[in-house]
């Protein structure tokens, strides 16, 4: 039971980052007859081609916003957990950690096939070709032949051209390649959607330019200079098409623990504009009904949206601080962040959770934030603004440096060293959550307090350190709770960890046979199961919408909770029946005994 659910990995619902292109992780770089004509002296950029889609339903609209470009503005009343867009996008690639382990057309892992098979049946097919991407089912590989044909080809020469040293080609450039390939294959209409894309050309950074520069390089080396070519004429348009790319792309997520698998190109939801507290979300739900429904990326309403209102995602991770958001804002997408959660946290306003210190009463219940004095600051004690008590403090900023450099040393080393990354990720946290000299420890939705305890939370269920991971989920909720909105699909799985953990049957242990049976007969302890594996399947179902289709809500992960739901309450029954049958042998005996 605990593999399926195991595999949850550092989460971020932010946009995929462009991975590097450096020359160091691309190919060789080609004889310079190959080598597409150098990005020339900026030309204007392309102006945006109107664009309506036919999956964006008539509750919805796009309009020209004053300093923002397009954006979808609703025309009618949403409630949090409505699907309000539903859509396949044009391409998606999973990214190279996920290619060699993941179907390449639904994006299911073997240990997400059919639960029903044996384990040694519920395997992925690999090309027989290429002998680098897989896939579940005859029917998936079908499916995805018409692209994939052109990519299998690519595939096979650039393993020969690395002599297999480089199994494939870097994620951006292999998603690059299918767009390229998914609209010869289909038409001229997926290019104008793609056109249509806003790109930042003139705009570029030096790095950008370089970036780019090497990233075209590798797409024309993976897909021919001639397929290039057809689609991008001139230097200009290669580098419009690695900037819409880099300012349009998707994470594409898993359904089940959010875990970052790829990257995702859909024009229709990239018309949605960016805020730091968005009212809607883009998730990869899978619908236990419809098969293919991993493959659709769905826009979900987090706060209920009036008429009138902007609908709004976010593009970044939301647990960074304010600073980091805009900086990565500015950079991959050219604008300011105007948005409450940028502009507020002034004096009188609310505390940016991301930046708070925890009261020194958090034992005692209280859940007040702090506002963290700036580096400069000189202030010598702090209040807490719900309980009014006070603390000294001693600048803590130092202690937040290192940590956020180690918090980034164990993000590198999760996949190589989970031992490592773990411990460091122990004593970041003990460093940082437990009070410093007098000072207050840093809040759980503090930056990097939230991240690591999420990346911690992953590597223990991992190890199936369920104890450990239970103290972990029970802080990572407290800091979830402060920073998402409910029904927040970070927030909602964390909490159906918490549950799932807190809700565990023993294991099968030999030493302790009745474990099971004491278990399921203390009904009590099976109600409250109960009623927290019900809330959290209420925030799941915000999280993961409705499908758009009204019936069924949450996806799999809703299933899953349901599930555990039917468990409980049958072993309710159960318990009610053993504790009845243990009254009456009781009252059987105290007869015989007279
Ligand atoms: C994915 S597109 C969103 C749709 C875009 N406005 C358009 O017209 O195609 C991302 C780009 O939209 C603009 N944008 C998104 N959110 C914004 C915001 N909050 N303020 C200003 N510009 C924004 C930026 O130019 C960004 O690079």
């Amino acid at each position: 039971m605990a593999s399926d659910w195991a595999q949850l990995k550092h989460k971020r619902l932010s946009k995929a980052p462009l991975a590097s292109t450096s020359s160091s992780s691309t190919p060789p770089p080609p004889t310079s007859s190959a080598r597409p004509d150098p990005p020339t002296a900026p030309a204007a950029t392309t102006p945006p081609v109107a664009f309506s889609h036919p999956h964006l339903p008539s509750s919805l609209e796009v309009r020209i916003l004053p300093g923002r470009g397009r954006g979808i503005v609703a025309n009618a009343a949403f409630q949090p957990g409505h699907t309000l867009v539903t859509t396949a996008p044009l391409v998606s690639a999973l990214d190279n950690l996920h290619y060699s382990s993941r179907c390449s057309s639904c994006y299911r892992a073997a240990d997400d096939l059919d639960s029903a098979l044996p384990p040694a049946r519920r395997k992925l097919l690999q090309c027989s070709l290429c002998h680098a991407v897989q896939y579940c089912t005859a029917q998936c590989q079908k499916r995805d032949w018409p692209v994939h044909k052109h990519e299998c080809a690519a595939l096979r020469n650039a393993a020969n051209a690395t002599a297999g040293n480089k199994p494939v080609p870097d994620t951006p450039v292999r998603a690059l390649g299918r767009l390229l390939w998914t609209s010869e294959v289909k038409g001229n209409d997926l290019w104008t959607q793609v056109e249509s894309l806003e790109s930042h050309r003139t705009r570029l950074s030096p790095e950008e330019q370089e970036r780019f520069f090497h990233l075209s390089i590798a797409l024309a080396q993976y897909v021919g200079q001639e397929t290039l070519k057809r689609a991008c004429p001139d230097a200009a348009a290669v580098l419009d098409l690695c900037s819409r790319f880099a300012a349009n792309s998707f994470a594409l997520t898993a359904p089940t623990d959010l875990s970052n698998l790829g990257v995702s190109i859909s024009p229709l939801t990239a018309l949605f504009n960016h805020s730091c507290a968005p009212n809607a979300v883009v998730v990869f739900p899978s619908f236990p009904s419809s098969p293919t429904s991993s493959r659709h990326m769905h826009v979900v309403a987090l706060h209920p949206i009036q008429p009138g209102d902007e609908v709004v995602t976010s593009y970044v991770d939301l647990a960074l601080p304010r600073d980091v958001r805009q900086k990565e804002l500015r950079e991959r997408y050219k604008f300011e962040c105007g948005c409450e959660a940028c502009e507020g946290g002034g004096e009188g306003q609310a505390v940016d959770p991301r930046e708070a210190l925890a009261c020194s009463r958090a034992k005692e219940g209280c859940e007040g934030l702090i506002r963290l004095p700036d580096r400069d600051s000189t202030v010598t004690s702090v209040t807490c603004p719900t309980c009014r008590t006070t603390s000294s403090y001693k600048s803590v900023h130092a202690a937040l440096d290192a940590a956020k450099l180690a918090f980034a040393d164990a993000d590198k080393a999760q996949y190589k060293e989970p031992h490592v990354a773990a411990l460091h990720l122990q004593h970041l946290l003990t460093s940082l959550t437990a009070p410093l000299d007098s000072t207050p420890a840093f809040a759980p939705s503090a930056y990097p307090v939230l991240p690591a305890l999420q990346l911690l939370l992953t590597l223990q269920l991992h190890a199936s350190s369920f104890p450990a991971a239970l103290s972990t989920a029970r802080l990572a909720l407290k800091g979830t709770q402060h920073l998402y909105a409910r029904g927040h699909p970070v927030r909602a799985l964390v909490r159906t960890t918490l549950v799932r953990l807190e809700t565990m049957p023993p294991p099968q242990d030999a030493a302790h046979p009745d474990a099971e049976t004491r278990y399921w007969s203390d009904v009590r302890a099976r109600e409250g199961a109960l009623e927290a594996l019900v809330g959290a399947l209420r925030e799941v179902e915000v999280a993961f919408g409705d499908g758009g289709t009204g019936a069924v809500k949450g996806g799999e992960m809703a299933k899953m909770l349901r599930d555990l739901i039917s468990d409980q309450e049958q072993g309710i029954v159960v318990g009610r029946r053993i504790r009845a049958a243990a009254v009456e042998e009781q009252r059987r005996v105290r007869t015989l005994q007279r």
